[in-house]
């Protein structure tokens, strides 16, 4: 833990990270889509909850932060600028924009969707990174797709058939899931938000991502693009995968800009997965030439050369990058090495994490020991209680760490890391203020905090629920009055106005994120 190590030019801490996953505690039984879809049918299936069988035990948060497995390469960009070297400095920088896509390979789960107000971070010291990110918005849906099942309708314009029963998929979530996230290395900065929008095309989703990645370095210069499209294939039938295809221009502050193609997968093409490009300077002379793979390596040449990829040869281009090798025990979910250390809680780690922190999921953590009843009723209890508190969501809710001004992207507003220092999380600034301001003008309200005897918590989001239509239609209904009565009964007589100030104080302290 305490022996130091040379890299590049900082000296970074060695630590011990865990090297596999947890041994599943039960066998998992297959479960497959199908019977899911079927058990579904005339719900409206944003309202099923997938079963933890389809997820990894990452979420989209922690998945974020795998983009950064070669931050290495950054750290070397910032020496090779300081030495006045620009040219290396964007070719490692476009090395690491393609470096990112190298985990995707082989995975074909989906990441938990996180919770609102959920948040993530990953201190590696060893790497000289710190990192943050945190879910931005509200997703009306849980669900990016919802497929339902047409029964009635003889003629259909879909495409598929499940057991001889048309399947239609239709799109209905117009908010997909927004992350924003910030990552300080030595010499460097990258900040952006994921965001995607999905589209159904007949043979497979589309995936294309919204927003600009800003990386900065502390001499001032600065890089942005945008990552390519994203689409996956066999979500029906045989074994889902995806691909990545689409332009990626990496625009320079200073001297140089790069130009990379990500080429869309044809079934001619044999060589799969690559990626081409060169960078230009200010003139638009091509200076030097990418190439490689987003799944295994990276090259370049110096000068600019159309030919092709066998043109290349190992004595006239030079490697920028090389992806690491598999972990030694493989998952089921086919992680990377690095992939497998993001969801690792140690003792001391959770002593210093906010109750939001996307490592403490208990759905998330059930299925990465392998207790797969135990993480699909979590999934199904956090989800539900989500759902449920969806009108006051949708009214006042804002995220605690990242800021916007106007319709502009979000940023870090600081503030996490000295939280965290102070070991307070209850003190700073909270979600429950907020809402309190928003929603409960009225000034005479005294906020009571009374101690409530344990309530089921999906009561305690029904109200809120419940709170939020009836202050807006300026009357209560029967049935909310009637929940509240018996509430008030249970707690014993305390003031309606304070137990509503408690439970939305009690439920949104850590936005909708309290396990
Ligand atoms: C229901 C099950 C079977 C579907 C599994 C779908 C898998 C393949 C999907 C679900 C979510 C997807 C990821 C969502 C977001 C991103 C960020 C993007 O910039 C690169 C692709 C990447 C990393 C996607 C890769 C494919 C992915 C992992």
């Amino acid at each position: 833990m305490c022996t130091e190590k040379e890299n590049s030019d900082s000296v970074y801490p060695q630590i011990e990270r865990r090297k596999r996953l947890p041994d599943p505690v039960l066998r998992e039984k297959g479960v497959s889509l199908w019977s899911v879809i079927k058990d579904s049918v005339g719900k409206d299936l944003t309202r099923v909850c997938l079963p933890v069988h389809f997820n990894e035990p990452i979420s989209s948060l922690q998945k974020c932060f795998e983009d950064l497995e070669y931050s290495e390469l950054l750290d070397q960009a910032y020496k090779h600028g300081k030495e006045g070297d620009s040219l290396q400095r964007i070719l490692n920088v476009a090395a690491f924009a393609v470096s990112g896509y190298s985990s995707t390979e082989g995975r074909d789960c989906k990441p938990f969707n996180p919770l609102l107000g959920e948040t993530y971070e990953a201190d590696y010291p060893e790497r000289g990174v710190r990192f943050f990110s945190e879910k931005v918005n509200y997703t009306p849906f849980q669900a990016v797709v919802s497929i339902y099942l047409n029964r009635s309708v003889q003629i259909s314009v879909s495409k598929f058939h499940v057991n001889g029963l048309p399947l239609k998929l239709k799109q209905v979530s117009h908010h997909p899931t927004l992350i924003a996230f910030h990552c300080e290395g030595k010499g460097w900065k990258i900040w952006g938000e994921s965001n995607l929008r999905a589209k159904f095309s007949g043979r497979s989703i589309q995936l294309d991502p919204i927003g600009v990645i800003t990386l900065e370095f502390d001499d001032g210069e600065i890089f942005q693009w945008s990552k390519v499209t994203t689409n996956i294939y066999n979500l029906i039938l045989g074994k889902v995968y995806c691909d990545h295809h689409g332009l990626m221009h990496i625009r320079g502050n200073r001297q140089y800009s790069c130009k990379l193609k990500f080429k869309e997968q044809s079934i001619l093409e044999r060589n799969r997965h690559q990626v081409h490009g060169f960078v230009e300077d200010l003139s638009g002379k091509k200076v030097a030439t990418l190439l490689g793979k987003w799944d295994d390596s990276m090259y370049y040449i110096n000068g600019y050369e159309s030919g092709k990829p066998k043109d290349f040869s190992p004595s006239n281009s030079s490697l920028l990058w090389k992806k690491n090798d598999p972990p030694p025990n493989p998952t089921r979910y086919n992680l990377t090495a690095f992939a497998i250390t993001l969801n690792e809680l140690t003792p001391e780690l959770q002593e210093k994490l906010p109750p939001t922190d996307s490592r403490l999921r208990p759905d998330q953590r059930g299925l990465e020991n392998g207790e797969f009843d135990k993480a699909n009723a979590e999934k199904q209890r956090l989800e539900k209680r989500q759902r449920m508190s969806r009108k006051l969501q949708e009214n006042g809710w804002k995220p605690r760490w990242f800021k916007k001004d106007g319709d502009g992207p979000f940023y870090y507003a600081g503030g996490y890391w000295e939280t965290r220092e102070q070991g307070n999380w209850d003190g700073c600034p909270n979600n429950a203020q907020t809402l309190r301001e928003n929603h409960v003008a009225n000034s005479d309200m005294k906020l009571r905090v009374p101690s409530i005897p344990e309530l089921p918590l999906d009561l305690f989001a029904e109200i809120a629920n419940q709170y939020s239509v009836a202050s807006r239609k300026r009357h209560h209904s029967e049935e909310f009055d009637l929940l509240i009565r018996c509430i008030i009964r249970a707690v014993n007589g305390r003031s309606f106005k304070g137990l509503v100030l408690y439970i939305m104080n009690h439920f949104f302290i850590r936005g909708n994120c309290k396990y």
